[in-house]
């Protein structure tokens, strides 16, 4: 499905638990990690790579590790980016809790057993993979300082890149004489992850036709039927990477108990924060393939009646609803150590993919209203999750402030 080290890799496939081992390994061996480090890495930490810094910055959160920082070469950041969209996102789907988990086998249990992996993995890949072997030359580095950062960020020109470069299922892609021209030289890193990334949207868009109104794996017929109809002549996904890419809807979060134990836990999955910068700010988004009327997370905080709501200090974070009132203002008292989701989530008014919920519980220590957000369609991984605050402008104290954002 994507292609990485210069050649296709079947992903995902067959070859699922291998292909993802070799990106932990790549990983692991480049950076000398402990390997209890990485099995804890948080989600959201990964996720800050895409707010721009120099490259991909992965910041590890383990008691053995705290505070340590790396930056990823293009290589390892196309690898574990195919990783984090499909292996991993595949793996965890099912599961009602990530519990920071990051590398994950096919059953989703944290990786272990690394090394071994990466044995069976270089007797599997590596003939057949000019010019992929992983640098195993020992570091020199002595502590996190001092660990190797790529030459060129990479990061900050794909960006750049694709501004000028706009991804979308039908564009060809940049010619070298056009890259060049807009000040690309190292071009040839930034023309294959275009093409990776036009490819995966190609084909989840041919999954999204081919699959009908049930959501059911599509044939190999429907699918074919699907590319042809598109007729793209170059970076096509083959007929099976598409039925491989399919995944099993999950459930209706019917039951009670589930939504109950999410909530008290705040284990909600698939999420992460991300920091948009500027006046926006933190924002929330899909770190996993959502499913329309999934339930994506809660409004957690202290939970008032509107006219307490109304009395309370002005705050962005309070959220009305009925007759009541959710204040987010501050972290709450269950949950004193975590930022909850909820609050982070941004607003749109033109293209929503969360619509608010309430549910009326019966937790253990009695029955109390929660709110809850779930996805209106389909979500992708990467997707800002936003909502439709429903509010106008003199909600947020009328004339004066800019408040452009509301229209968006
Ligand atoms: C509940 S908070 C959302 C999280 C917030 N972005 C943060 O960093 O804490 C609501 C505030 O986020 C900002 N905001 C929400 N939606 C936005 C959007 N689409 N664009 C820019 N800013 C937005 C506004 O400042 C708003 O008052």
């Amino acid at each position: 499905m994507a292609h990485l080290l210069g050649r296709p890799m079947r992903v995902p496939g067959s070859d699922l638990t291998a292909y993802r081992s070799y990106c932990v390994a790549a990983l692991l061996i480049r950076h000398k990690l402990p390997k209890e480090a990485v099995v804890e890495f948080q989600v959201h930490d990964w996720l800050q790579r895409t707010t721009g810094t120099d490259g991909t910055t992965i910041r590890l959160t383990s008691s053995k590790a705290a505070g340590h920082t790396f930056t990823l070469s293009q290589q390892e950041d196309e690898l574990l980016e195919c990783y984090f969209c499909h292996v991993r996102a595949e793996a965890t789907k099912r599961l009602t809790s990530e519990q920071g988990r990051f590398f994950v086998d096919c059953g989703a249990n944290p990786l272990t057993n690394l090394y071994a992996d990466l044995q069976r993995l270089r007797k599997k890949y590596l003939p057949q993979v000019p010019g992929a072997a992983v640098d195993e030359t020992p570091s020199t580095s002595t502590g996190p300082a001092s660990l190797p950062t790529p030459p060129v960020s990479l990061g900050k020109q794909w960006d750049r890149f694709l501004e000028v470069f706009p991804v979308s299922l039908h564009s060809a892609p940049p010619s070298k004489r056009l890259c060049v021209g807009a000040g690309f030289t190292a071009h040839r890193p930034l023309y294959r992850k275009w093409r990776n990334v036009q490819l995966l949207e190609r084909t989840s868009y041919i999954l999204s036709q081919a699959m009908g109104r049930q959501a059911t794996q599509p044939t190999e017929e429907a699918v074919r039927r699907a590319l042809t109809k598109e007729g793209w002549v170059n970076n096509t996904p083959s007929v099976q990477d598409v039925v491989r890419g399919w995944v099993a809807p999950r459930d209706p979060p019917t039951c009670s108990r589930g939504l109950i134990r999410s909530i008290s836990e705040q284990s909600w999955r698939g999420l992460a924060v991300r920091d948009f910068g500027g006046e926006k700010g933190k924002g929330v988004v899909a770190t996993c393939p959502m499913d329309k009327g999934d339930v994506v997370c809660d409004y957690h905080g202290t939970l008032i009646s509107q006219a307490e709501g109304r009395r309370r200090e002005d705050s962005i974070y309070r959220f009305f609803f009925q007759e009541l009132c959710i204040d987010a203002s501050s972290r709450c008292d269950c949950h004193p150590e975590v930022d909850t989701y909820g609050r982070f989530l941004n607003h749109s008014r033109k293209r929503p993919n969360l619509k608010p919920k309430r549910f009326d519980l019966t937790f253990p220590d009695g029955p109390r209203p929660v709110l809850v957000f779930l996805a209106m369609h389909n979500i992708k991984v990467g997707e800002e999750l936003l909502l439709d605050y429903g509010v106008t402008r003199t909600s947020f104290g009328g004339e004066g402030k800019d408040l452009a954002w509301l229209d968006m």
